[in-house]
C-alpha cells in the first residue's frame, strides 16, 4: 500500500511550516483567498514557499480567482500543486493545466451521493479531487466533516484526497472508513482561527502515519 499523503493546510509562519515538515507532512499547503482568516499575500507565501525542501509539496489554495491574478500567483510562489476550492469551471482548470506544469486539485463540496458523482466532470482537466464538507461560512476550512460513509466503495475517478473538519481525533477513523489516500487538516489542527498549534499538527501526523500503517 502507497504512504499515505498528509497535507496540513493554512501555514502562514514559519515556525508552523517548520513544524509540518519535521512532523513528516507531505504537502504544505498557504491560502491566498482574502476572506480566510488563514490568508497569506503573495510576498508572504513566496517568502513562506522558500523554506520548503524539495521533498515536501507547496500547495497554493486559491478561491475563484481570476485568470491574471492566478497566473501573477503562479508566477511569483512557484507552488508545485494549485488548490482550486472554488466553484472554478471545467474549461478554466483545463487552460491553466495546459499553461503549466502544475498538478491541479479540485476541492469539491460533497454533501450527498449526487454532489460526489458530479465531481466526474473534472476528470479530464483535474489531477486529483479533494472531497471536502459542504455548507459552512467559507467555501472551506470550516473544520465541517463530510459523511465519509459516502466515499466507501465509491468508484473513483482520479487520485483523491479527504479534508473537511480532521483531526489527531479522527484521522485514523477517517482513513479506516474510507480508505483515504490523501488527508487534509486545516482548522483541527489550530488553537484559533489562523493561528496553527504545533502540539496538534505533531498529534495529527502521528495518527495518521500510524492509522495508515495499521491498514497496510
Ligand atoms: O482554510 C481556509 O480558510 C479555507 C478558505 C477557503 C477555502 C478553503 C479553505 N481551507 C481548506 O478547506 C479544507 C477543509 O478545512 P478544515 O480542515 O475543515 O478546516 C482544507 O482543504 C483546507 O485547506
Amino acid at each position: 500500500m502507497a504512504d499515505l499523503l498528509i497535507k496540513i493546510c493554512g501555514l502562514s509562519t514559519e515556525e508552523s511550516i517548520d513544524a509540518a515538515i519535521e512532523a513528516g507532512v507531505t504537502h504544505v499547503g498557504l491560502v491566498h483567498f482574502p476572506k480566510s482568516p488563514r490568508h497569506v499575500s503573495i510576498d508572504d507565501a513566496a517568502k513562506l514557499r522558500v523554506r520548503v525542501p524539495k521533498s515536501v509539496k507547496v500547495v497554493l489554495l486559491t478561491v475563484d480567482m481570476e485568470p491574471k491574478p492566478t497566473a501573477e500567483a503562479l508566477q511569483e510562489i512557484q507552488p508545485d500543486v494549485l488548490q482550486l476550492h472554488g466553484k472554478e469551471k471545467p474549461e478554466w482548470i483545463s487552460l491553466i493545466r495546459q499553461n503549466s506544469d502544475l498538478e491541479i486539485w479540485k476541492a469539491v463540496a460533497v454533501k450527498d451521493r449526487a454532489s460526489l458523482e458530479r465531481a466526474a466532470i473534472y476528470k479530464d482537466c483535474a489531477h486529483r479531487l479533494l472531497y471536502d464538507a459542504a455548507g459552512g461560512a467559507l467555501p472551506g476550512g470550516n473544520g465541517l466533516t463530510l459523511d465519509w460513509r459516502l466515499l466507501m466503495n465509491h468508484r473513483h475517478v482520479l487520485p483523491w484526497g479527504l479534508a473537511g473538519g480532521l483531526n489527531a481525533q479522527n484521522v485514523a477513523d477517517a482513513v479506516r472508513y474510507t480508505g483515504a489516500p490523501l488527508v487534509d487538516a486545516s482548522s483541527g489542527v489550530e488553537s484559533e482561527p489562523g493561528v496553527k498549534d504545533i502540539a496538534k499538527i505533531k498529534a495529527f501526523c502521528e495518527a495518521a502515519k500510524a492509522a495508515r500503517a495499521q491498514a497496510a
